[in-house]
């Protein structure tokens, strides 16, 4: 992984701050650091209990039963067509194996700040715990502590970022990442029946299933309507998982010019097209911005899995599409893609417009 970030030739800042010490030596003043505070968000138009702004449900079993996974892919492609985002049932996720996965990530940040730093992230790493795309002293900084982690293929993990502590959370983290990517493999190949494209070309992409997973802790804030978790931003990956370990929401997603909150179903996870598929698809498919914002009493903690491409690839509108249609977007390699998008990272969907081919 490091070796990558080498070739991406971006250069982060050190911040080696915990936003959860930040919030809670706050916690008597509620004066929140000014590196902290955006002031733009007040004026943001949210959508607040707006019917119809329900997320898509897609149905695991039915898109494996022979006898409903015709309707059911229907159904899949229109989510990623209109919505971009949809939560996945009955995915098969071992329900133990949540159950664990949630318990170990909620011990890891409730450790002493200085168990949590033996897997900090080095200056100008990308793996570990801290806070993530930190390019300059003036940036502002979201509210949230982070664990970035490489997941697979098995070869990119570096064990020494993977805490040790608690003793159950590497094995957890292995076996939940092995059924994320069966899980991501299936659906890979149901948006390709959709699609109507073959399934290995849409595959080839994806090879050796690279997967990493940036595990969230967003502390409350007495003034969580002048602070954001994370940077309103689309995904630079193929496809995102997310979990949410507690039950507090905060996951927001742009719809129509405005903000709407995602109120996630109990043991789904959420699922969202990021830019490579957006891009291999020629714009059919949606990878949509969105954004996390803080809760003023809970804290919230989520997990969310990356299903990114292999960095050698070619990325581009796959040519199955282009019988009726004009190519929207360049062509680029993986390192070339990944090197803008980290570049470009706090600034929405600015980057995925950047590429689109004048028409
Ligand atoms: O925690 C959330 O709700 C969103 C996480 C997310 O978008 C990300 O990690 O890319
Ligand atoms: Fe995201």
């Amino acid at each position: 992984m490091a070796e990558i970030f080498e070739k991406m030739e971006v250069e982060f800042v050190d911040q080696d701050e915990s936003v959860q010490v930040v919030a809670d030596n706050i916690r008597d003043t509620g004066e929140v650091p000014e590196r902290y505070v955006r002031s733009e968000i007040k004026s943001d138009p949210v959508i607040i209990d707006a019917e119809g702004y329900n997320l898509p449900v897609i149905d695991m079993s039915r898109l494996l039963n022979p006898d409903f996974s015709e309707e059911e892919t229907a159904k899949l492609g229109s989510a990623c067509e209109h919505w971009g985002f949809f939560q996945l049932v009955n995915h098969g996720i071992d329900v133990g194996l949540l159950q664990q996965i949630k318990a170990d990530i909620t011990k890891f940040f409730s450790l002493p700040l200085e168990e949590k730093l033996a897997v900090a992230i080095p200056p100008n790493g990308i793996e570990g715990f801290g806070h993530h795309f930190v390019f300059s002293k003036e940036q502002k900084l979201d509210w949230v502590d982070i664990l970035f982690l490489a997941t697979r293929p098995i070869e990119q993990r570096n064990l020494s970022f993977w805490p040790a502590k608690p003793s159950t959370f590497r094995d957890t983290l292995d076996k939940y990442s092995l059924q994320l990517s069966n899980v991501s493999a299936q659906l890979f190949k149901f948006m390709a029946n959709n699609l109507g494209v073959d399934q290995e070309v849409f595959l080839s992409t994806f090879k050796g299933l690279p997967q990493s997973v940036r595990i969230n802790y967003y502390p409350p804030c007495s003034q969580a309507d002048r602070v954001l978790g994370l940077s309103p931003h689309t995904d630079g990956v193929g496809m995102t998982f997310l979990l949410h370990v507690n039950d507090v929401e905060g996951l927001q997603i742009r719809k129509d010019g405005k903000w709407f909150s995602v109120q996630a179903m109990h043991g789904a996870l959420v699922v969202n097209i990021g830019d490579i598929i957006e891009i291999l698809t020629n714009g059919r498919y949606k990878s949509v911005e969105h954004r996390a914002v803080i809760n003023p009493n809970k804290e919230r903690i989520t997990i969310a899995a990356f299903q990114s491409i292999h960095l050698f690839c070619k990325i581009g509108p796959l040519q199955e599409l282009l019988t009726a249609d004009k190519a929207r977007y360049k062509v680029m390699d993986g390192v070339e893609f990944t090197k803008g998008y980290f570049a470009a990272k706090l600034e929405g969907r600015r980057y995925l417009e950047s590429l689109k081919l004048g028409l």
